[in-house]
């Protein structure tokens, strides 16, 4: 498997394939500090970011806004003091999608 970072996103489709249970464990595997949450039965991968001031939190978070805006996949940012949570899901499946695993890949590069 290509290094997930390194994948790019494939067009959001109402039919695209959702994560497989199969497919998880390996693919959770190359994210590990992300989680797999289960919001309302909508299965979404979830990260929180630490940082000394709430300025370099908003950096962050721009950052992520702006990778975002480049591969056309959003996450949810949640910008505090000191941390930033973010949430990847594919809203058109309501669930997990390669994509979102490769978005995780990509913010952690961000993070360094
Ligand atoms: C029209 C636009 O490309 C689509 O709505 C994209 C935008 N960004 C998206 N981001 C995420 N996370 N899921 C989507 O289904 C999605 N769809």
């Amino acid at each position: 498997m290509t290094e997930l970072a390194q994948q790019s996103c494939e067009a959001c489709r109402a039919d695209a394939p959702r994560v497989t249970k199969e497919q998880m464990p390996a693919l959770s595997a190359a994210v590990p500090q992300w989680q797999v949450i289960d919001d309302h039965a909508v299965l979404k991968l979830q990260r929180q970011f630490s940082f000394n001031n709430f300025v370099q939190a908003m950096t962050f978070s721009n950052q992520v806004g702006d990778l975002a805006e480049q591969h056309g996949h959003h996450p949810a940012i949640l910008t505090e003091w000191g941390k930033v949570t973010v949430t990847w899901w594919t809203h058109k499946i309501k669930g997990l999608h390669n994509n979102d695993f490769v978005m995780a890949a990509k913010t952690d590069e961000l993070a360094g």
